[in-house]
């Protein structure tokens, strides 16, 4: 297999750690020739470049060159393969889209709902830019995009980019899903072929198979019922919030047992539980920044200290090397099944064509070639075209500058609906990210 040349857009991220993990679990699968870091803020990235630069002369000699660099030529001159994680307004902003919604009594969350809009609308520009910028330099390269809200970005770039088969958005948490399915069953994630239609963190499973072909998806669902749903994968298995999120994921089940749902329907299926359970003053972002970017952060000073990794536990993860074989399968042309985002184009035949959905594709070199799914029942399709209508009003209000727009897709959310609460979201939300979004017209 020729060796590739890959660069992580947004190198300082939390998750770039596990990622480099996951790149020297996965280096027969997906060989590199150079890794290159690329972030717009220097220092948060080199952190985690000097700990990344011992762990790779330690386990991965066959790398011939690692970088980090603010420089996007040097970045991306030679990529064959992008990352893009990238964060506009950092875990400072997240707790604020969380923390305003909250304030009014809504549902506050990093993807879903308004803070899911108010992040959306900070971060069309930049990953417009970026892509354009890995563009300029590398025409060809595959861009596997997990920047969040997927949905909204998808939808952004769909609209600027609509030709780039190249530019695939991608989310962990399906696999994530799959990977607690695999231990109720003692199998390996690997093994378990899903069905799966919706949006990004709006879908469902509709089976599960074996290799084989056995249909996994009963014993599944009984597994769940009676003996409950816990995460497992390493990066979050011990997380209380995660257990949580989790444990709603069996109560959907119950209310709703036709399908297994993604965990995050429990903000559209619960808002109003789940906005009561949440505490304002230790949201999910203030989890990360005193849980996962403190113990990313103590890792890397304790193998800059060492010079090593002898004294620091570091493993991959599901979410890394999902994105590492999706790579490999795209750029090998592997046509292995994953589930990504892509235009619908009659995969659901009762949406419309232009709907960004997230459901199974081969990955080939060719771009991702999803499998037709058909029509949806009409629950599932009426929940789906509602949230459909919300982000696409985001990506108009946003091209469009409309504060009218952005107004009309906060009312439509299932975790605002009334008008004045979304008014009086929409106020607080353009105040605190002065500098971030755009301008609106009334
Ligand atoms: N879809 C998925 O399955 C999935 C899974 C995990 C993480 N994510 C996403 O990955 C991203 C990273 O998450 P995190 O919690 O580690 O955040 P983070 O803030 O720790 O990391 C983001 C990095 O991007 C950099 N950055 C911000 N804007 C940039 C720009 N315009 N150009 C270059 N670099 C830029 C920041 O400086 C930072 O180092 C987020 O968007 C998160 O939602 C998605
Ligand atoms: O609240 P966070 O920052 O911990 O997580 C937000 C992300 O959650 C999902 O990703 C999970 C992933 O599913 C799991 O496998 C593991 O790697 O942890 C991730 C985060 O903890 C979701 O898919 C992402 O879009 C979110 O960014
Ligand atoms: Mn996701």
């Amino acid at each position: 297999m020729e060796r590739k040349n890959l660069v992580i857009a947004g190198g300082g991220s939390t998750y770039t750690l596990g990622m480099i993990k996951s790149l020297i679990s996965e280096k027969d699968n997906f060989p590199l020739r150079s890794i290159i870091f690329f972030d717009n803020d220097e220092k948060r990235q080199t952190q985690i470049a000097e700990a990344a630069e011992i762990i790779l002369k330690e386990q991965y000699p066959e790398l011939e060159h690692f970088d980090c660099t603010t420089d996007k030529k040097t970045a991306f001159q030679k990529a064959d393969v992008v990352f893009v994680q990238i964060r506009t307004g950092g875990l400072k902003m997240r707790e604020l889209d969380e923390q305003i919604p909250l304030r009014h009594g809504v549902v506050g969350q990093e993807t879903c709902g308004p803070g899911g809009m108010a992040y959306g609308f900070r971060s069309i520009k930049d990953m417009i830019q970026l892509v354009n910028d890995i563009r300029f330099y590398a025409k060809d390269a595959w861009i596997l995009n997990y920047t969040n809200p997927a949905a909204i970005v998808a939808e952004a770039l769909r609209r600027v980019f609509p030709d780039d088969y190249k530019l695939v958005n991608i989310c962990d948490m399906p696999i994530a899903i799959m990977h607690s399915y695999a231990s109720l069953l003692d199998m390996d994630v690997w093994d378990l072929v899903p069905e799966y239609f919706g949006l990004n963190h709006f879908g469902w499973f509709t089976k599960l198979e074996d290799l084989q072909g056995n249909d996994l998806t009963n014993r599944i669902k009984e597994k769940i019922i009676h003996e409950g749903f816990v995460p497992t994968d390493s990066e979050i298995a011990n997380d209380v919030s995660w257990k949580k999120t989790f444990e709603q994921a069996r109560n959907m089940l119950l209310d709703f047992p036709e399908y297994l749902p993604n965990t995050y329907l429990q903000y559209y299926l619960y808002p109003e539980e789940l906005a009561e359970k949440e505490s304002i003053n230790n949201t999910r972002a203030r989890q990360v920044i005193n849980g996962r970017e403190k113990r990313v952060h103590e890792t890397c000073r304790q193998i800059c200290k060492d010079k090593s990794t002898e004294n620091v536990i570091l493993e991959s993860d599901i979410h890394g090397v999902y994105m590492v074989r999706a790579a490999a399968s795209f750029v090998y042309n592997h046509k292995e099944l994953y589930i990504v985002m892509v235009e619908n184009n009659g995969v659901i035949a009762n949406l419309p064509k232009e709907a960004m959905v997230e459901v199974p594709a081969l990955l080939t070199v060719n771009g991702p070639k999803p499998l037709a799914i058909g029509e949806i029942p009409i629950f599932y399709k009426g929940l789906i075209e509602a949230q459909l209508a919300y982000e696409q009003l985001v990506a108009d209000a946003y091209f469009e500058r409309s504060y009218h727009k952005l107004l009309q897709a906060l009312t439509l959310n299932r975790t605002v609906v009334d008008t004045d609460k979304a008014k009086a979201i929409l106020d607080d939300l353009i105040q605190a990210n002065e500098g971030y979004w755009p301008e609106l017209q009334k």
